[in-house]
């Protein structure tokens, strides 16, 4: 049987983990997405900004299927979402992680148990196997043995977020979703989290899809930065290429004084 001709024009690109066509999302009559396209190739580390309410979360919930569009189509490691068996879905799923804007971590549970969670749940490893694993995954991201056994009340918020990162890469996966990975961190901190990031994409090849509002964070790391602007993607571009937009919104972000204050820092 000949492949739907949407395969093989994936199959002819493999290099896009993600394609997003003419997304169409709404809330009611709020229409957050409209004719919204967006690729997002194999290995890049690609930020996401727009301004405040935009719809980059709405977008991150879409794409990893939280949310289903109300128009268009999404396509995740060549499979629309839209149609998806649920072997292709928890295929998806193993092979994506994502660091939620909070963190999401079960209160109830130690960093072991929070990271090893995702292990328990989609693989039949034996319990020894997957506790170094997630001791393993645990030391990746920085964090001492110690902290093995503390409940995530217990830690700081950047520790929480290092966990929480640790939990998302608890699969191996190809793909990774952070929302404002360093949203509360100071700037150390942050700084810190970023060199993370990059040094996962750069030696395991992950694909990193980063909401961000720290422009920081977009010169350090990011190969390319995807803008939310009038409902749609309206550029994605590296930050140099962006500091030369003529839309009034990139121009304001990138040229404005916080905007400059990252440049000269980069
Ligand atoms: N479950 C929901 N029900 C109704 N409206 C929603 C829902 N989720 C999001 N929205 C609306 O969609 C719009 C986009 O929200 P979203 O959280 O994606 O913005 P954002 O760009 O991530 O914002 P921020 O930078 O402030 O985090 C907002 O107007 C929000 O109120």
């Amino acid at each position: 049987m000949s492949a739907p001709a949407n395969d093989t024009a994936a199959a002819a690109k493999p290099e896009n983990l993600i394609e997003v066509r003419g997304l169409l999302s709404q809330f009611g009559d709020q229409v957050i997405h409209k004719d919204l396209d967006l690729d997002v190739v194999r290995g890049e580390v690609l930020g996401v900004v727009g301004g405040s309410g935009t719809g980059k979360t709405v977008l991150l919930n879409s794409i990893i299927g939280l949310k289903d569009p109300e128009g268009g189509a999404i396509r995740i490691f060549g499979h629309d979402r839209g149609a998806l068996t649920e072997a292709q879905a928890a295929d998806i799923e193993r092979r994506t992680g994502v660091l939620f804007q909070q963190g999401a971590l079960f209160s109830s549970l130690t960093v072991l148990e929070n990271v090893a969670s995702p292990m328990v749940e989609h693989t039949n490893l034996p319990h020894d196997t997957i506790r170094e694993l997630a001791e393993m995954k645990i030391a990746m991201v920085g964090l001492k043995p110690e902290s093995h056994h503390q409940k995530p009340a217990e830690l700081s918020g950047g520790m929480r977020k290092r966990v929480g990162l640790a939990r998302a890469l608890s699969l191996d996966p190809e793909l990774i979703f952070l929302d404002e990975p360093t949203a509360g961190l100071d700037p150390i901190g942050a700084a810190a989290f970023d060199d993370l990031i990059r040094k996962l994409s750069d030696d395991l090849g992950l694909t990193v899809f980063m909401i961000t509002h720290d422009l920081d964070s977009l010169y350090a790391i990011c190969d390319k930065v995807a803008v939310l602007a009038d409902k749609r993607v309206i550029e994605k571009a590296t930050v140099q290429e962006l500091e030369t937009s003529d839309h009034p919104w990139i121009k304001e972000y990138f040229l404005g004084p916080r905007g400059r204050a990252a440049t000269k820092a980069a």
